[in-house]
């Protein structure tokens, strides 16, 4: 058994586990060493502030067993369920929650959905929480709208869990998907949940990305903008904004901020926090980074520094060529996968574009993900 956490081995999330802090961190450095450093220097990685309960957002499966509901995690690459009481990387407010909901599903007989013999409704819960303010939202994903005692299983629910600022059903008729669908409806609360980041505050709802290490997250951002030179006269590109984290920091020392994200809700999210936070000098858009970019070398349009910050598969090369087309002076790279940036870094590289400097974040210990942050300048 594993001392920081005895569902590790089959759980498989946290898969350094085995390792110490230090040595998680230098096998880190080595991924970026091994990417990103083959075309710049890498500096020394930022260790997270906190190394466990860091996780802001937290995933949890249910099976019966019995005559109990278990609140669960996947055993590792498979969907299969095995009990855990608690996961060390989440909140144990996150664990609390869970282990309560667990109870009233099975008192309010909501039976765990089976995707093979499509039997049951339970599909996963997620809980999220915004570190800065308390706020905690539980989305719970189902098969479909049926949701027997909708009202007494609310008034329950806030009694079992006080700390919940909101709950959501959210229903994905897909049968193999767990994840939140898109059809919603709110049990209490409004649905959405306010965190604070780098002094700005963020409306999230339940499908919008959102960084889920808080204090690192901050950190990472200073960097990024630190890399970015603003001096409040530059034109900037937010591309893959999420709900506009980054493209509102910068805001405040840019000139104006365009701003790019595929997702709809995150969008939705993006304008009702700048307009919470007071900027007017961004514009967010609703479309794929790469259409987008583009539109604004049709228009001829002026970009001084692009923030690029895409899911783990990297930018297309599409991407890439238009945003080399606008040529901003600066481009700052967030990845969380060096293995695609580096991959990238070489297509801007063939563009014209230097990277300078690499700087790894560890968002998430114990797990073999790793952030890292290039900037590359034109020339
Ligand atoms: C790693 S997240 C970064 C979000 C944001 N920058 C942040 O720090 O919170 C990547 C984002 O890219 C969005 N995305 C994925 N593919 C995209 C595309 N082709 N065009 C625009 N956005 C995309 C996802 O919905 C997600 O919000």
């Amino acid at each position: 058994m594993n001392d920081f956490c005895r569902y590790a081995k089959k759980c498989n999330s946290c898969q350094l586990c085995n390792l110490n802090y230090e040595e998680q961190l230098r096998h880190k450095e080595n991924i970026c060493r091994k990417y990103p450093g083959k075309l710049c220097a890498v500096k020394k990685i930022s260790p997270s502030p906190k190394i466990t309960g860091y996780r802001n957002k937290a995933q949890f499966v249910y099976k019966r067993e019995g005559k109990r509901v278990i609140s669960g995690l996947y055993k590792s690459a498979t969907h299969s369920v095995m009990a855990a009481d608690q996961c060390a990387i989440c909140t144990d407010t996150a664990n609390t929650i869970t282990a309560a909901l667990a109870k009233l599903f099975y008192s309010f007989k909501v039976m765990p959905y089976d995707p093979y013999t499509e039997r049951g409704w339970l599909k996963s819960v997620v809980i999220r929480e915004a570190a800065a303010t308390g706020e905690v939202m539980a989305v719970i994903n189902g098969a479909d709208r049926i949701f027997p005692a909708k009202r007494t299983f609310t008034t329950a629910l806030q009694k079992a869990c006080p700390m919940l600022t909101t709950a959501v059903i959210a229903v994905n008729r897909d049968r193999a998907k767990l994840f939140t669908g898109k059809q919603s409806e709110i049990l209490f609360g409004d649905g959405r949940i306010t965190d604070v980041l780098c002094g700005e505050k963020f409306i999230l709802s339940p499908t919008s990305f959102y960084q889920i290490n808080h204090d690192q997250t901050e950190q990472l951002y200073q960097k990024a903008l630190e890399l970015a030179g603003l001096s409040g006269s530059e034109v900037v590109l937010d591309a893959y904004c999420g709900i506009g984290t980054i493209g509102i920091i910068a805001s405040r020392r840019a000139k104006f901020v365009h701003a790019v994200e595929l997702n709809p809700a995150a969008i939705a999210d993006a304008k009702r926090n700048a307009k919470l936070n007071g900027v007017e000098n961004i514009r967010f858009t609703a479309a794929d980074s790469k259409e987008y970019v583009r539109r604004l070398t049709e228009k001829d349009a002026r970009v001084d520094v692009a923030f690029i910050d895409p899911p783990r598969a990297g930018c297309t090369s599409s991407f890439l060529n238009s945003l080399a087309r606008l040529s901003p002076d600066r481009i700052v790279y967030i990845s969380c996968n060096p293995e695609t940036q580096a991959r990238d870094l070489r297509i801007l590289g063939r563009l014209g574009y230097k990277s300078r400097v690499c700087y790894p974040f560890d968002m998430f210990p114990h797990t073999n993900h790793c952030e890292s942050i290039v900037k590359l300048t034109r020339g």
